[in-house]
């Protein structure tokens, strides 16, 4: 879980700050049981544990959903924007950036764009040193010679 912040003003009065979580798609996927249920849509977390009782679509379909990326399912069942307004209740946070799907449709928990890429810097390292080395050979080649 990581903590960000974010700000915002209506351009009236005082800014208002608040603050958003950040959760990974691992860290939701271990909320799949009746216990706890947390799912996504569109780049959102939800808490939907207390809902499941409510859900008018039945507990079934939560549960089925549970822990993954529901967005699909959510928009294939063409929620009424009551149902839209009720997401608020059961919003607890964002998917880290990190895990948010990229253009070229990787999965994204196997999307690497935030781990440190070593190939960017050890292969420059290891050619200015090959290069190094031609260097001092050339020019004692060309000073014995
Ligand atoms: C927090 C998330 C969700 C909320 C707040 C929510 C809310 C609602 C509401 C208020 C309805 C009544 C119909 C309407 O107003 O559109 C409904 C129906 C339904 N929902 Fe959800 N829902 C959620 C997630 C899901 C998900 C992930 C699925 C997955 C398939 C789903 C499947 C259904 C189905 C099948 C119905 C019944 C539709 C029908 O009878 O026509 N819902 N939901």
């Amino acid at each position: 879980m990581a903590t960000g912040k974010a700000s915002s003003s209506d351009g009236e009065g005082p800014e208002v700050e608040t603050s958003v979580t950040y959760y990974r798609l691992e860290e939701v996927a271990k909320r799949n049981s009746s216990k706890e249920i947390w799912l996504v849509i569109h780049g959102r977390v939800y808490d939907v544990t207390r809902f499941l009782e409510e859900h008018p679509g039945g507990e079934e379909v939560l549960l089925e959903q549970a822990g993954i990326d529901a967005s699909e399912s959510f928009e294939d069942v063409g929620h009424s924007s009551d149902a839209r307004e009720m997401l608020k209740q059961y919003y607890i946070g964002d998917v880290h950036p990190c895990d948010l799907k990229t253009d070229s449709g990787k999965d994204p928990l196997k999307n690497n764009s935030c781990k440190s890429c070593w190939s960017l810097w050890v292969l420059p390292i290891l050619g200015a040193v090959l290069l190094g080395f031609l260097y001092r050979y050339y020019t004692s080649e060309s000073r014995s010679s």
